[in-house]
Protein backbone atom coordinates (compact mmCIF):
# COMPACT_ATOMS: atom_id res chain seq x y z
CA UNK A 1 0.00 0.00 0.00
CA UNK A 2 1.25 3.58 -0.83
CA UNK A 3 2.25 5.54 1.99
CA UNK A 4 0.76 8.55 2.55
CA UNK A 5 3.62 9.89 4.31
CA UNK A 6 7.17 9.19 3.29
CA UNK A 7 10.04 11.32 4.23
CA UNK A 8 13.69 11.33 5.22
CA UNK A 9 15.00 14.69 5.87
CA UNK A 10 18.75 15.47 7.68
CA UNK A 11 20.05 18.53 8.15
CA UNK A 12 22.60 20.21 10.17
CA UNK A 13 21.95 23.76 11.35
CA UNK A 14 24.52 26.01 12.97
CA UNK A 15 23.74 29.51 14.82
CA UNK A 16 26.25 31.21 16.71
CA UNK A 17 29.03 28.33 17.31
CA UNK A 18 25.90 25.82 18.07
CA UNK A 19 25.14 22.65 15.86
CA UNK A 20 22.00 21.14 15.51
CA UNK A 21 21.92 17.92 13.91
CA UNK A 22 18.28 16.67 12.63
CA UNK A 23 17.85 13.17 10.65
CA UNK A 24 13.80 12.65 10.77
CA UNK A 25 12.50 9.80 9.12
CA UNK A 26 8.85 8.17 8.66
CA UNK A 27 7.14 6.14 6.88
CA UNK A 28 3.12 5.91 7.40
CA UNK A 29 -0.58 5.09 5.85
CA UNK A 30 -2.11 7.66 8.75
CA UNK A 31 -4.34 10.09 7.08
CA UNK A 32 -3.61 11.98 10.60
CA UNK A 33 -0.22 12.15 11.43
CA UNK A 34 1.11 14.26 14.40
CA UNK A 35 4.70 14.73 14.68
CA UNK A 36 4.56 15.53 18.74
CA UNK A 37 7.44 16.61 21.07
CA UNK A 38 9.31 19.15 23.27
CA UNK A 39 10.44 22.48 22.58
CA UNK A 40 13.56 22.81 20.47
CA UNK A 41 12.95 18.35 18.86
CA UNK A 42 12.84 19.87 15.41
CA UNK A 43 9.15 19.79 14.87
CA UNK A 44 9.11 23.13 12.92
CA UNK A 45 12.12 22.72 10.89
CA UNK A 46 10.69 19.03 9.79
CA UNK A 47 7.45 20.84 8.84
CA UNK A 48 9.27 23.64 7.13
CA UNK A 49 11.27 21.00 4.89
CA UNK A 50 8.22 18.83 3.64
CA UNK A 51 6.35 22.46 3.02
CA UNK A 52 9.92 23.19 0.86
CA UNK A 53 10.08 26.53 2.90
CA UNK A 54 13.60 25.22 4.43
CA UNK A 55 16.11 22.85 1.86
CA UNK A 56 17.45 19.51 3.41
CA UNK A 57 20.75 18.56 2.91
CA UNK A 58 19.47 15.03 1.91
CA UNK A 59 16.24 13.14 2.19
CA UNK A 60 12.98 12.55 0.03
CA UNK A 61 9.64 13.74 0.81
CA UNK A 62 6.60 11.73 -0.59
CA UNK A 63 2.66 12.78 -0.11
CA UNK A 64 0.59 9.92 -1.31
CA UNK A 65 3.21 8.42 -3.59
CA UNK A 66 3.86 11.99 -5.60
CA UNK A 67 7.32 13.17 -4.90
CA UNK A 68 8.22 16.56 -3.73
CA UNK A 69 11.59 16.11 -3.27
CA UNK A 70 14.62 13.90 -3.52
CA UNK A 71 18.02 15.21 -3.40
CA UNK A 72 19.50 12.30 -5.24
CA UNK A 73 17.45 12.29 -7.75
CA UNK A 74 17.43 16.32 -7.89
CA UNK A 75 13.29 16.70 -7.56
CA UNK A 76 12.88 19.96 -5.43
CA UNK A 77 9.45 21.38 -6.25
CA UNK A 78 8.38 24.75 -5.18
CA UNK A 79 6.34 25.50 -2.20
CA UNK A 80 3.67 26.47 -4.52
CA UNK A 81 4.27 23.28 -6.75
CA UNK A 82 4.47 21.14 -3.62
CA UNK A 83 0.50 22.52 -3.24
CA UNK A 84 0.70 22.08 0.64
CA UNK A 85 -1.19 24.34 2.50
CA UNK A 86 0.61 25.20 5.52
CA UNK A 87 -1.01 26.91 8.56
CA UNK A 88 1.64 28.75 10.68
CA UNK A 89 0.85 28.58 14.65
CA UNK A 90 0.35 32.61 14.76
CA UNK A 91 -1.99 32.28 11.23
CA UNK A 92 0.01 34.78 9.34
CA UNK A 93 -3.31 36.81 8.15
CA UNK A 94 -2.71 39.91 6.56
CA UNK A 95 -4.29 42.32 8.96
CA UNK A 96 -4.99 45.24 5.91
CA UNK A 97 -6.96 42.19 3.95
CA UNK A 98 -10.73 41.19 5.19
CA UNK A 99 -11.44 37.49 5.62
CA UNK A 100 -12.71 37.69 2.33
CA UNK A 101 -9.69 38.65 0.77
CA UNK A 102 -7.20 36.84 3.05
CA UNK A 103 -9.50 33.42 1.92
CA UNK A 104 -9.28 34.57 -2.52
CA UNK A 105 -5.75 35.61 -1.97
CA UNK A 106 -4.39 31.91 -1.98
CA UNK A 107 -6.61 31.90 -5.11
CA UNK A 108 -4.64 33.70 -7.30
CA UNK A 109 -0.99 32.39 -6.28
CA UNK A 110 -0.68 35.52 -4.12
CA UNK A 111 0.32 37.54 -6.93
CA UNK A 112 -1.95 40.51 -5.95
CA UNK A 113 -4.89 41.59 -3.37
CA UNK A 114 -7.84 40.57 -4.35
CA UNK A 115 -11.02 43.16 -4.37
CA UNK A 116 -12.99 43.43 -1.24
CA UNK A 117 -16.30 42.10 -3.25
CA UNK A 118 -14.38 39.37 -5.05
CA UNK A 119 -16.69 37.26 -5.86
CA UNK A 120 -15.81 32.96 -6.12
CA UNK A 121 -17.70 30.45 -5.94
CA UNK A 122 -14.92 27.99 -3.39
CA UNK A 123 -14.21 31.37 -1.62
CA UNK A 124 -18.13 31.04 -0.52
CA UNK A 125 -17.92 27.76 0.16
CA UNK A 126 -15.16 27.98 2.60
CA UNK A 127 -16.43 30.97 4.31
CA UNK A 128 -19.93 28.75 4.40
CA UNK A 129 -18.28 25.55 6.02
CA UNK A 130 -16.37 27.84 8.62
CA UNK A 131 -19.71 30.02 9.64
CA UNK A 132 -17.39 33.41 8.90
CA UNK A 133 -20.13 34.94 6.39
CA UNK A 134 -20.75 37.07 9.01
CA UNK A 135 -17.14 38.31 9.01
CA UNK A 136 -15.93 38.46 5.97
CA UNK A 137 -15.99 42.15 6.27
CA UNK A 138 -13.71 42.08 8.87
CA UNK A 139 -10.29 41.99 9.60
CA UNK A 140 -8.29 40.03 11.29
CA UNK A 141 -7.82 42.61 14.45
CA UNK A 142 -11.94 42.21 14.40
CA UNK A 143 -12.15 38.48 14.86
CA UNK A 144 -12.36 36.21 17.74
CA UNK A 145 -9.57 33.37 18.43
CA UNK A 146 -11.31 30.65 16.98
CA UNK A 147 -12.29 32.96 13.75
CA UNK A 148 -9.22 33.53 13.15
CA UNK A 149 -7.79 29.87 12.80
CA UNK A 150 -11.40 29.19 10.89
CA UNK A 151 -9.78 31.86 8.40
CA UNK A 152 -6.41 30.36 8.22
CA UNK A 153 -7.99 26.80 7.29
CA UNK A 154 -10.54 28.65 4.68
CA UNK A 155 -7.33 30.21 2.72
CA UNK A 156 -5.54 26.93 3.60
CA UNK A 157 -7.99 25.02 1.47
CA UNK A 158 -9.35 26.87 -1.33
CA UNK A 159 -6.07 26.54 -3.40
CA UNK A 160 -7.43 22.76 -2.55
CA UNK A 161 -3.80 21.10 -1.66
CA UNK A 162 -2.61 17.89 -1.54
CA UNK A 163 -2.17 18.36 2.03
CA UNK A 164 -2.67 20.05 5.05
CA UNK A 165 0.00 20.87 7.21
CA UNK A 166 -0.38 22.67 10.70
CA UNK A 167 2.03 24.12 13.37
CA UNK A 168 0.77 24.13 16.61
CA UNK A 169 -2.95 25.17 15.56
CA UNK A 170 -4.75 25.34 18.97
CA UNK A 171 -1.88 26.97 20.66
CA UNK A 172 -3.24 30.36 20.82
CA UNK A 173 -6.64 29.12 22.08
CA UNK A 174 -8.66 28.42 25.58
CA UNK A 175 -9.00 24.89 26.42
CA UNK A 176 -12.42 24.35 25.99
CA UNK A 177 -12.74 26.47 22.34
CA UNK A 178 -9.12 24.12 21.27
CA UNK A 179 -10.96 20.83 22.25
CA UNK A 180 -14.16 22.11 19.87
CA UNK A 181 -11.83 23.08 17.26
CA UNK A 182 -10.22 19.96 16.94
CA UNK A 183 -13.33 17.76 16.48
CA UNK A 184 -13.92 20.10 13.72
CA UNK A 185 -10.84 19.59 11.88
CA UNK A 186 -11.22 16.20 12.55
CA UNK A 187 -14.54 15.51 11.19
CA UNK A 188 -12.78 18.16 7.73
CA UNK A 189 -10.45 15.38 7.67
CA UNK A 190 -12.72 13.14 7.57
CA UNK A 191 -14.77 14.42 5.31
CA UNK A 192 -12.04 15.84 2.60
CA UNK A 193 -10.16 12.67 2.66
CA UNK A 194 -6.92 15.08 3.03
CA UNK A 195 -4.32 13.90 4.67
CA UNK A 196 -3.22 15.86 7.26
CA UNK A 197 -0.03 16.27 9.24
CA UNK A 198 0.19 18.36 12.45
CA UNK A 199 3.01 19.29 15.12
CA UNK A 200 2.33 20.18 18.24
CA UNK A 201 3.88 19.49 22.61
CA UNK A 202 0.04 19.45 23.19
CA UNK A 203 -0.88 15.20 24.24
CA UNK A 204 -4.30 16.37 24.32
CA UNK A 205 -4.11 17.46 20.17
CA UNK A 206 -2.23 13.73 19.38
CA UNK A 207 -5.74 11.99 21.83
CA UNK A 208 -8.03 14.14 20.05
CA UNK A 209 -6.27 13.96 16.44
CA UNK A 210 -4.04 11.28 15.79
CA UNK A 211 -3.96 8.38 13.51
CA UNK A 212 -0.35 7.84 14.00
CA UNK A 213 2.49 9.85 16.07
CA UNK A 214 5.93 10.39 15.49
CA UNK A 215 7.75 11.63 18.68
CA UNK A 216 10.84 13.43 18.20
CA UNK A 217 13.33 14.73 20.65
CA UNK A 218 17.05 16.00 19.52
CA UNK A 219 15.93 16.00 16.05
CA UNK A 220 15.79 12.37 15.94
CA UNK A 221 12.66 10.53 16.50
CA UNK A 222 12.35 8.31 19.67
CA UNK A 223 8.92 6.59 18.72
CA UNK A 224 6.25 5.55 17.00
CA UNK A 225 2.81 4.76 17.32
CA UNK A 226 -0.63 4.09 16.04
CA UNK A 227 -3.40 6.17 17.38
CA UNK A 228 -1.78 6.17 21.19
CA UNK A 229 -4.22 5.35 23.92
CA UNK A 230 -4.72 7.79 26.71
CA UNK A 231 -1.48 8.18 29.26
CA UNK A 232 0.88 6.05 26.38
CA UNK A 233 2.57 9.40 25.39
CA UNK A 234 5.52 10.95 28.10
CA UNK A 235 4.78 14.54 28.79
CA UNK A 236 6.37 16.95 26.26
CA UNK A 237 8.71 18.05 28.44
CA UNK A 238 10.27 14.67 29.31
CA UNK A 239 10.37 12.64 26.39
CA UNK A 240 10.32 8.64 26.73
CA UNK A 241 13.32 7.17 24.84
CA UNK A 242 11.59 3.70 24.90
CA UNK A 243 10.89 1.22 22.31
CA UNK A 244 7.93 1.92 20.18
CA UNK A 245 4.88 -0.03 20.56
CA UNK A 246 3.76 -0.41 17.12
CA UNK A 247 4.98 1.29 13.70
CA UNK A 248 3.10 3.92 12.37
N1 LIG B 1 17.78 28.84 11.23
C1 LIG B 1 18.31 28.14 12.21
N2 LIG B 1 19.65 28.11 12.37
C2 LIG B 1 20.20 27.39 13.35
N3 LIG B 1 19.51 26.64 14.23
C3 LIG B 1 18.19 26.64 14.12
C4 LIG B 1 17.50 27.38 13.10
N4 LIG B 1 16.18 27.17 13.25
C5 LIG B 1 16.04 26.34 14.30
N5 LIG B 1 17.24 26.03 14.82
C6 LIG B 1 17.48 25.14 15.95
O1 LIG B 1 16.93 23.88 15.59
C7 LIG B 1 16.38 23.26 16.73
C8 LIG B 1 14.97 22.79 16.39
O2 LIG B 1 14.15 23.92 16.19
P1 LIG B 1 12.61 23.78 15.82
O3 LIG B 1 12.08 25.17 15.68
O4 LIG B 1 12.44 22.87 14.69
O5 LIG B 1 12.04 23.11 17.16
P2 LIG B 1 10.53 22.83 17.56
O6 LIG B 1 10.46 21.40 17.97
O7 LIG B 1 9.62 23.26 16.47
O8 LIG B 1 10.35 23.76 18.83
P3 LIG B 1 9.11 24.69 19.28
O9 LIG B 1 8.04 23.75 19.78
O10 LIG B 1 9.69 25.53 20.38
O11 LIG B 1 8.68 25.50 18.10
C9 LIG B 1 16.44 24.25 17.87
O12 LIG B 1 17.50 23.89 18.71
C10 LIG B 1 16.73 25.56 17.19
O13 LIG B 1 17.52 26.39 18.01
Amino acid sequence: MTAVWDFELARCLRHDGRRFDLHVACRSEAARLVLFGPSGAGKSQTLQMIAGLARPDRGHVRVAGTTLFDRASGVDLSPQRRRLAYVFQDYALFPHLTVRQNVAFALHGGLRNPSRHAADASVDHWLATFQLQAVARHYPEQLSGGQRQRTALARALVARPRALLLDEPFAALDRALRRRLRDELAELQAELKLPLLLITHDEDDVHQLADAVVQLDGGRVVGTTVAPAAGALPQAGRPRHDTPREHA
